[in-house]
């Protein structure tokens, strides 16, 4: 470095002042610039020093705060993590509980300088609004669903959040989604698009369509889907296909509809079907023309062509102001290679949009359509409410909507609500009901939502159920005749025209056999309390090829149709015709025998006995023969015989005429007949249970303390005395030993007793 330099550079840095003026020699000078050469070599080392200290420190801190940004950022993605597990859970959560999912999307502003209501949009689905006329912290207030969407937000932002949702369409689930709010909120716009028929920015309608499609050609190896469409709206309370091919009648000039309206004639539309049908699995379904769709151009078109179809104008708050709701459904069918199947329904709704008729300033035909539309929806609020409180009644019925949307709402669906919301200061008081009643549809819990998947397996025994159903029907129907009155002049007939022909207060119980038909009158000379009974005559046939099918059929005055016992139909009974009556269900184990049980009166005659009969009438539903179960029925079974054979036996005692034993006679062989297996069938195997009498004659061998009891009874019965260790082939048969010498008189009238202590045989005495 040149001398002048270095000195220059002295001065400039003032390290060292020069304060005596040495003369100018030139060793001073030189000495003089040596030191503060070496002054600035110090100076520079220390600089060095520092500047390398400052370096490394400056690396050091890098070092630190490279590490903390990593930490942070591991520490945030920890975070997403956990909010978004806590986001699924709280998903599974309100799946589990079912509640309805509550996404609110907020729509843009579209004049500048317009005062906006909302304060603050959260991740988590808080949303704070500010009342315009209260704007310190009083007027926030706070809402809180599942998704908030700014006015930013695009529609794929949109579907993104609803995709997984939709998706589980295709796993058999039935999804319903709902946009709501008030007119000009944004809802078409959600549902289908800007308005105008733009392909740009298409609504969830298309996108979750589209999204079917691609899972169906994802999964086309596993499991082959079938995607049906069908669009509905619901205007002024009737619902029109939007599909519909009838193109001449699928939209009305607005004066066209009111004339038909006022003339009650729009019903008789075909378009205006106003019918709501269920499908398969229960749920409620428009019922419209259902176009399949392979394509998302099959879609695009279809969607257009019901747009078109739709019922828009023009009103003060939206230019195409949708005039009614609209419902697009998406029917899957899936079946896999197993076999098994899927079903489910895809409700994509669009509703009209709630509005203050003053604001929209409507009148005549558009006030009508207002009022239809805030009709609705406000039973769409108060079934919502009624959920909302877990009420018994849910007024579905009130409105199309309702009805229409009832699985979804009630049902085991998943459902969602789009709730829409204009920011502007104009419509705070719309967007605060919204927001509240959203709130309120967010506290629904509609239960767990239902798989409609149904294996192969399941399928194969409901078809068998099918089957089995219709040759029972086919079994059943030629018993059929057996209720009506007989046409042709059977041998009943001719039995009835008999019996007809008898006198009044005369009583005439007649027992048909497959052996032939005796016939019974009893005279009842005791029964003036109930003149009318008297002239009734009753006719019971056991029609002997088949015991169970056991014909009944009442004479009261005119023909009663002759019913089968066995299918419980038989229309009228009375009090007269109780004894019959207790025998017939006694031979089908039915629940008569209670009555016939030990608290009945034994007599047909006594007031309570006939009470007791007309108690258990005809409403009285009689099960089919089957076999019992407890050891309780036969008892009661038995009672029962012992019963109606006492109640006819003390009748007979009370007649004069001498038929008494001519209806003894006639009995004995009908009940000897029916123990004994001449008929056979079910009745028979049910004896077989309720007796101690095998289908060969022969007895159980009980070893029970009855027996002795049961051997008086059958004994009271037939009028034969057996001993306990004999045995009979029937009753009616030839006894195989006797023991007595009463027993080989088969007719005694008065056989001894051989209980003297049972009421039976103190009768037969
Ligand atoms: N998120 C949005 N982004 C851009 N434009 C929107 C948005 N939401 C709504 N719009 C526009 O606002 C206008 C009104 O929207 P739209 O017709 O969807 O309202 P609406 O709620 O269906 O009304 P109405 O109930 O009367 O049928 C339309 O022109 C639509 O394109």
């Amino acid at each position: 470095m040149p001398l002048q330099d270095v000195s220059s550079f002295g001065q400039f840095q003032g390290s060292r002042p020069h304060t005596k003026k040495a003369k100018p020699n030139h060793m001073n000078l030189l000495n003089m610039q040596l030191i503060e050469l070496s002054d600035l070599k110090d100076l520079l080392s220390r600089t060095k020093r520092e500047f390398q200290d400052l370096q490394s420190q400056l690396q050091k801190d890098l070092k630190n705060i490279g590490s903390q940004v990593e930490e942070m950022s591991t520490a945030a993605v920890q975070y997403h993590k956990v909010a978004e597990e806590n986001r699924k859970l709280y998903n599974m959560v309100q799946d589990l509980k079912g509640n309805i999912r509550v996404f609110c999307r907020i729509r843009p502003v579209f004049c500048a300088g317009t005062k906006n209501v909302i304060d603050f949009i959260g991740e988590d689905g808080s949303l704070v609004i500010l009342d315009p006329l209260k704007p310190r912290k009083d007027g926030r207030k706070v809402f809180q669903f599942n998704r908030v969407f700014g006015p930013t937000a695009t529609q794929d932002d949109v579907f993104n959040e609803t995709q997984p949702l939709i998706r589980s369409v295709m796993d058999g689930y039935n999804v319903c989604i709902f946009a709501y709010g008030q007119t000009g909120s944004g809802k078409t716009y959600t549902m289908s698009g800007p308005s105008g028929g733009s392909t740009k920015d298409l609504g969830i309608n298309y996108l979750a369509l589209n999204d079917l499609f691609e899972i169906s050609n994802q999964r086309k190896d596993i499991i082959t889907y079938e995607i049906r469409v069908q669009m509905v709206e619901i205007y002024n309370e009737q619902i029109r296909d939007l599909l519909s091919e009838d193109s001449s009648t699928t939209k009305y000039p607005f004066f066209l509809i009111s004339a038909l309206q006022n003339n009650n004639l729009l019903s008789h539309l075909s378009v205006f079907k106003a019918l709501i049908c269920t499908n398969d699995d229960g749920l409620s379904l428009p019922d419209a023309t259902l176009h399949t769709v392979k394509s998302t151009s099959d879609v695009l078109n279809l969607m257009k062509y019901g747009e078109v179809n739709r019922v828009v104008c023009s009103t003060a708050i939206n230019s195409r102001s949708s005039r009614s709701h609209s419902i697009l459904t998406v029917h899957v069918h899936g079946k896999d290679a197993s076999g098994n199947l899927l079903r489910s329904c895809l409700h994509l709704v669009d509703l009209a949009g709630s509005e203050r008729v003053d604001k929209s300033e409507v009148t005549g035909d558009r006030l009508k359509e207002a009022q239809h539309i805030n009709k609705s929806l406000s039973c769409l609020g108060d079934v919502i409410t009624a959920l909302a409180q877990k009420n018994s009644h849910i007024p579905y019925r009130n409105s199309k909507l309702t009805l229409l949307l009832q699985d979804s709402l009630g049902g085991h669906a998943k459902t969602l609500m789009f709730a829409h919301v204009s920011p502007v200061e104009d419509s705070f008081g719309e967007t605060i009901s919204t927001l509240k009643f959203a709130q309120r549809v967010s506290t629904v819990e509609l239960g767990a939502a239902r798989l409609n998947k149904e294996s192969s397996e399941v399928m194969q025994l409901k078809e068998q159920i099918e089957n089995l159903k219709k040759a029972l029907a086919n079994k059943e129907a030629p018993s059929t005749p057996s209720y009506k009155i007989k046409e042709s002049k059977s041998p009943f007939e001719k039995q009835r025209e008999t019996i007809e022909r008898t006198p009044p207060r005369t009583r005439r119980l007649s027992i048909e056999n497959g052996s032939g038909m005796k016939a019974m009158n009893v005279e009842d000379r005791r029964r003036p309390k109930t003149p009318s009974t008297l002239t009734r005559v009753m006719r019971l046939s056991s029609e002997g090829k088949d015991n169970s099918q056991i014909k009944l059929s009442a004479d009261v005055g005119k023909s009663l149709p002759a019913s089968t016992v066995s299918e419980q139909k038989y229309s009228q009974f009375q009090d007269a015709e109780t004894v019959t009556k207790q025998f017939v269900n006694l031979c089908n184990g039915s629940s008569m025998m209670e009555i016939s049980h030990s608290n009945a009166p034994r007599s047909p005659t006594s007031s309570s006995f006939q009470k007791q009969a007309l108690k258990t009438d005809c409403r009285t539903k009689i099960p089919r023969l089957q076999l019992p179960n407890t050891p309780e029925p036969q008892v009661h079974a038995r009672n029962g015989i012992q019963n109606v054979m006492q109640s006819l036996i003390s009748t007979e005692s009370q007649t004069a005429n001498g038929k008494g034993s001519q209806i003894r006679k006639s009995l004995r062989t009908t009940i000897g007949k029916l123990i004994s297996g001449s008929g056979k069938g079910n009745l028979q195997n049910t004896l077989e249970l309720k007796l101690p009498v095998m289908r060969d004659g022969s007895f159980h061998d009980l070893k029970s303390p009855v027996v002795h009891a049961k051997t008086a009874r059958r004994e009271s019965l037939t009028g034969v005395q057996t001993s306990i260790r004999s045995r009979r082939s029937s009753l009616g048969g030839k006894p195989i030993e006797s023991s007595t010498p009463m027993s080989n008189n088969r007719n005694a009238k008065t056989p001894p007793p051989v209980h003297p202590s049972t009421k039976t045989t103190e009768r037969w005495l």
